[in-house]
């Protein structure tokens, strides 16, 4: 049994590998496409220029695999929580029983949205529903559904009501894999699976609509579960529902793990189009800050968990690795550093209160971005040479030094793009960092006397200067 959890988590591993963009053809070799890429190109509309300068969010993960935490018929599973029924082989009838346990008594969506703005979080993304099929939103089109359950209200315009009253948008995760319908199909082996399989994608075009219309004020639909053949063989859907929900809510974003075009190729088109508004591929992971800055010419959006793998709320965290504040706030600024946004991930209990663990990242997180969010918020990629101390970002004339490795030499090496000179350096709480110029572009910042135990925010206010001074010598080797 063991052989085959591995076997599957391989399978499962492989999808989470961000895909490499395809080299763009010579406009004159692109083959037409019926259902690529609607744009070419960054949306820069105000609803995409407030998803981009948003850059932290929040995901929650929250269904019914949040009542067994991980466990089932006494057995503890370290796969991830929301895939337990996958892990147990539990059949969905008796999986879908857990809804007559499903009674959130200390849930308190206020509670929830203080929660985020406490964070500095921007936006939250929510599962409406998870792979299981159970619907956070009293869906007309399945009996699997909050109102069904002891709770019976309707949970998900709750939290669209409390998040935006605190000024955080609501982004909505959907599955379009689900397990609990029996027209979903993964392939498409005959003419009875064609038949069931279109019956589930008008099931989920409803479903998809009754989200649009019951709450207007949603932002962007984050799809997943999107990766198997049976989709990848109607990219015409895909391309619909992205076009159906843009009409819906004019504005809306789109991720791209949505899209298959008319060959299967998923998130880049054949043409090496990127689909949908941004890429959504770099799931607990990240491109890398010198090899992989082709990322910076269009927008995405990286998601992590908080321990290795757990995006639904799992009862034992020891089982693997969990990140300290540091180490969450690192794959925050390297995402926006890289001209994406992050996404943290929140796994509420079954109760509808968050475990300890969590609450205390998210008030480590929410300190810090209070004194320093200024180098997150609407800033972007600054194109400047990474260095060792880590990242820069930009916005307007100021270049953010975000420091997380304080160098024992206490000098910071700035190298500038060609003509550009640093006018002066001050940390963010006003303090005057030392600027001297150390060769052709090159500058040493210095380090503030304070150690403050903590990553720090150096702010380089900058100008282009056409003449440099040619002082510097080039060796003549
Ligand atoms: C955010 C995560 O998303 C998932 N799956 O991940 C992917 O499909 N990842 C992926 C797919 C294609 C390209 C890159 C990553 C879900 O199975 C998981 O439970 C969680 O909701």
């Amino acid at each position: 049994m063991k052989k085959l959890h591995l076997i599957a988590f391989t399978i499962l591993s492989l999808f989470s590998f961000p895909m490499q963009a395809q080299k763009l053809l010579p406009a004159e070799q692109e083959i037409g496409l019926q259902y690529g890429a609607d744009r070419l190109g960054k949306r820069y509309d105000a609803a995409m220029q407030k998803f981009r300068e948003n850059r932290l969010g929040a995901f929650i993960h929250w269904g019914l695999y949040a009542i067994p935490g991980g466990e089932w018929n006494g057995q503890v599973y370290n796969g991830a929580a929301e895939w337990l029924k996958s892990w147990a082989k539990v059949p969905a009838e008796e999986w879908l029983q857990l809804m007559k346990q499903w009674n959130p008594q200390n849930f308190d969506a206020k509670k929830w949205a203080k929660m985020a703005k406490d964070m500095g979080v921007k936006y939250v993304k929510i599962t409406t529903k998870h792979h299981e099929g159970f619907c956070l939103w009293p869906s007309k089109f399945t009996e699997y559904t909050v109102t069904n359950t002891p709770y019976k209200k309707d949970i998900l315009g709750e939290l669209v009501k409390a998040y935006n009253e605190v000024g955080i948008d609501v982004h909505f995760y959907f599955s379009v894999m689900d397990w609990s319908h029996p027209d979903w199909r993964y392939s498409i082996k005959n003419q009875e699976d064609e038949i069931a399989f279109q019956r589930f994608l008008a099931f989920t075009d409803n479903q998809l609509k009754e989200l649009a219309t019951r709450y207007p004020t949603v932002k962007d639909f984050w799809f997943d579960g999107t990766w198997d053949e049976s989709i990848k063989k109607n990219g015409w859907w895909t391309a619909h529902a992205e076009r159906m929900l843009k009409e819906l809510i004019p504005g809306v974003t789109v991720n791209s793990r949505l899209r298959a075009d008319d060959y299967g190729k998923r998130h880049f088109d054949s043409n090496g189009h990127l689909m949908g508004d941004y890429e959504s591929a770099y799931e607990r992971r990240l491109p890398d800050p010198i090899k992989d800055l082709q990322v910076t010419k269009w927008d995405w959006e990286a998601c992590m968990t908080l321990p290795e793998n757990q995006w639904g709320y799992h009862k034992d965290w020891s089982l693997s690795y969990v990140k300290n504040p540091v180490e969450v706030l690192e794959r925050i600024v390297h995402a926006v550093s890289m001209g994406g946004n992050m996404v943290v991930n929140f796994g509420p209990q079954a109760d509808g209160d968050f475990r300890t663990e969590e609450k205390e990242i998210a008030k480590a997180i929410g300190k810090w971005m209070q004194k320093n969010g200024e180098c997150i918020y609407a800033c972007d990629y600054a194109g400047w040479e990474k260095q060792d101390w880590e990242y820069y970002t930009h916005k307007k004339n100021s270049v953010y030094m975000i420091v997380f490795n304080r160098p024992y030499s206490k000098q910071l090496t700035v190298k500038v793009p060609k003509e550009t000179q640093i006018i002066n350096a001050v940390l963010l709480n006003g303090e005057k960092m030392k600027v001297t110029e150390t060769a052709r572009n090159e500058y040493n910042v210095g380090v503030p006397k304070q150690d403050f135990q903590e990553p720090f925010v150096i702010k380089l206010e900058i100008k282009s200067s056409k003449t440099s001074t040619n002082k510097y010598q080039e060796a003549l080797t």
